[in-house]
């Protein structure tokens, strides 16, 4: 049988070997540590978040790792120096040159999945390339990197699977979580987004196979708000899965067993919590992402005050459909609280949009109640009606069943209720027929229809399903992408209504402050700060958001919101307070372009700008 060498960080750095058999390093081999991590550490500039380079980073590490990599544009004493001259061919290219090859490359491809396999080879061959072409092209990398082609790469994680990226933290880890978490070689990770696998977009539970929604999320945390990636850590929670079909695929690459639940999930996640702040500290922001629904409002009300967390499924979609609701007063002339809302779906993004929509309204002078008066929503039972005979009402649902007859026809409620918003967050792709569209169209002049289900296929209506069955008079967005719409001899370009627009922000205020928990206020700030971003121009052109290529400006503005926030309330955990604000969230901005790749001349005293803590003297000796 094959051997799979483990090496152990530790004070001894022994090699130990273990069978390739278990997917988990066993426990008798798992030695538990009582001292700090001694995972190999970097160096980063304090200001860039560049890796400053010790001189036994030399020659060809500097082709090698991702990091350091700049291929065609090391400079000839660059390459002198380092002594990789010689090991490329002749040419120089810059940066831009770079990008354009790229560009071309992509282009090449047909097949969505081959163009997000060409980005993961890009990631791992050089970093900085891959973050400025996904950030100076937000409108052509987000779908590959993100929704809706990252869903189909988690689809087929198994046969795409290459190189690693991300750490998996089966349950045959327990009681050794903060060993596996030592063994990431990252010392200073400030951001961790973690799945568990069970409700990947609206594609269900697909296990360990669910890495590609952190790794998207996070690669959007450096693209689209400038944190740097070594700070940011993708985590799968592999405790099996339910999706038979995985159990029986032999690609498929997390442990083959049904998904451990009860007492003995939640305190592996407690374990897990209790891990990541021991490694990181307690400031770690950890976003919660694509949990099933049953364990994702626990673990919100369970650790949302003693953890710096967030659950992105609930608030951060809730923020980016009330940034598109405050957007649309300037489209209809009303108030938030002057709506109806009816909702397909009542679950983590519909409960969560619902609560947030309630706040809204509350700041506009409604009470809780009144507020909640205003909102209907329907599942998979029917209508939340008081008393109907099938289907839970328990948790947050609760608070939005009406004394209504029961109901089960969607089409009849939309008939019955009149709504002036309708959102879709359901994953019942097509559930928007056009009988329903046109519902909407004759109750309202500007009835705003949200299809909010990801991946597109799962979208409860086309974009242009929507404008054709309200006369072009739909105020739409979607969470996947749609192309431009024509109707009636105009173009309409309909908004992305995805929580890509606040969570880079949000995490980017929340590290810069060293924020320790996440209030609801900062969803509303965040709403806001998106909604004063849409310009005339946008809505003109039918959407209720700013362009993808602007959602840098938005998470530097929702960042300096949050930092205000968190200062005002003492949240944050980083002083002196910044005057300027904006200028204090700019120095926590990685630098996409390359930087010179010269090795650092080694000084004593130890320069100001080298970060990590002091110079150990034996390395100036090497
Ligand atoms: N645009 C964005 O930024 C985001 C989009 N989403 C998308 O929203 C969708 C739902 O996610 P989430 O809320 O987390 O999932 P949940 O599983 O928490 O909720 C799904 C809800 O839809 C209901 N439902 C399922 N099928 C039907 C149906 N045929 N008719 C009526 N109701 C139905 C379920 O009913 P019941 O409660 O009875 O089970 C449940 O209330 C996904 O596709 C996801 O990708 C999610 C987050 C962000
Ligand atoms: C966008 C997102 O978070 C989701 O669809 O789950
Ligand atoms: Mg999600």
């Amino acid at each position: 049988m094959l051997a799979r060498q483990v090496i152990l960080s530790g004070t001894s750095n022994a090699l130990k070997t273990i069978s390739a058999a278990t997917a988990s390093p066993t426990k008798s081999l798992m030695p538990k540590s009582t001292a700090p991590s001694a995972a190999p550490t970097r160096r980063y500039h304090e200001v860039t978040g560049d890796i400053i380079s010790p001189s036994m980073v030399m020659g060809i590490d500097h082709l090698r790792d991702p990091r350091l990599n700049k291929g065609l544009a090391f400079t000839l004493e660059e390459r002198q120096v380092l002594g990789i001259h010689g090991l490329q061919p002749a040419r120089f290219k810059n940066q831009e040159e770079q990008l354009e090859l790229c560009r071309i490359s992509i282009s090449r491809y047909q097949e969505d999945l081959n163009k997000y396999l060409y980005l993961v080879d890009l990631q791992d061959r050089n970093e900085k390339l891959f973050f400025r072409l996904i950030s100076e092209d937000v409108e052509k990398m987000m779908p590959i990197v993100y929704t809706p082609t990252v869903g189909l790469a988690c689809q087929k994680f198994g046969l795409i699977y290459r190189r690693p990226r991300g750490l998996f933290v089966t349950i045959n880890d327990r009681g050794y979580i903060y060993e596996v978490l030592r063994n990431w070689p990252e010392s200073d990770v400030r951001a961790i987004v973690v799945t568990d696998g069970e409700r990947i977009l609206g594609l269900g539970d697909l296990g360990a196979c669910g890495m590609g929604i952190p790794v998207g999320k996070l690669a959007l945390y450096t693209a689209l708000a400038g944190i740097p990636p070594h700070q940011c850590l993708p985590i799968v929670i592999d405790v099996g899965t339910n999706n038979t079909a995985l159990l029986e695929d032999p690609l498929y690459v997390g442990l083959r067993h049904n998904r451990i639940q009860g007492k003995e999930y939640d305190d592996f996640i407690d374990e897990f919590m209790e891990a990541v702040v021991k490694r990181y500290g307690q400031n770690t922001l950890i976003q919660f992402e694509d949990f099933g629904n049953h364990n994702a409002f626990r673990f919100l009300d369970k650790y949302r005050d003693t953890y710096c967390t967030f659950n992105d499924d609930i608030q951060g979609t809730a923020s980016v459909a009330v940034a598109g609701l405050l957007a649309s007063k300037r489209v209809t002339g009303k108030k938030i609280s002057e709506n109806t809302f009816l909702f397909l779906g009542a679950g983590e993004a519909a409960i969560g949009i619902a609560d947030l929509v309630c706040k809204a309204m509350q700041v506009e002078g409604l009470t809780l109640q009144e507020a909640r008066d205003k909102i209907w929503l329907f599942d998979i039972d029917g209508l939340l009606a008081k008393g109907r005979p099938e289907g839970r009402l328990g948790g947050h649902k609760a608070f939005y069943a009406k004394e209504h007859k029961v109901m089960k026809n969607f089409a009849e409620v939309v008939n019955e209720v009149k709504p002036s918003v309708l959102i879709g967050a359901s994953a019942a792709g097509g559930a928007f027929t056009p009988e329903i569209l046109q519902a909407m169209g004759k109750n309202n002049d500007r009835p705003i229809i949200f299809a909010l289900s990801n991946p597109t296929s799962k979208a409860e209506c086309t974009a242009q399903a929507a404008y054709d069955n309200t006369e072009g008079r739909c105020i739409f967005a979607s969470g996947s992408p749609f192309p431009p719409v024509q109707y009636g001899g105009k173009t309409f370009l309909p908004g992305q209504g995805n929580n890509a627009y606040i969570f880079p922000g949000i995490a980017l205020g929340v590290i810069a402050t060293g924020t320790h928990h996440i209030p609801e206020d900062m969803f509303l700030i965040a709403a806001q700060a998106v909604a004063d971003h849409v310009a005339q121009e946008d809505l003109d052109k039918g959407s209720l958001y700013p362009p993808l290529g602007a959602i840098r400006d938005c998470s530097l503005e929702i960042a300096v919101g949050v930092t205000k926030f968190a200062y005002e309330k003492g949240l944050a955990s980083t002083y002196p307070e910044p005057k300027d604000k904006l200028a204090y969230i700019k120095t926590h901005l990685y630098n996409f372009n390359y930087e010179s790749a010269m090795p650092v001349t080694w000084k004593w005293p130890p320069q100001k700008e080298v970060t990590g803590g002091s110079i150990n003297p034996t390395q100036l000796q090497a």
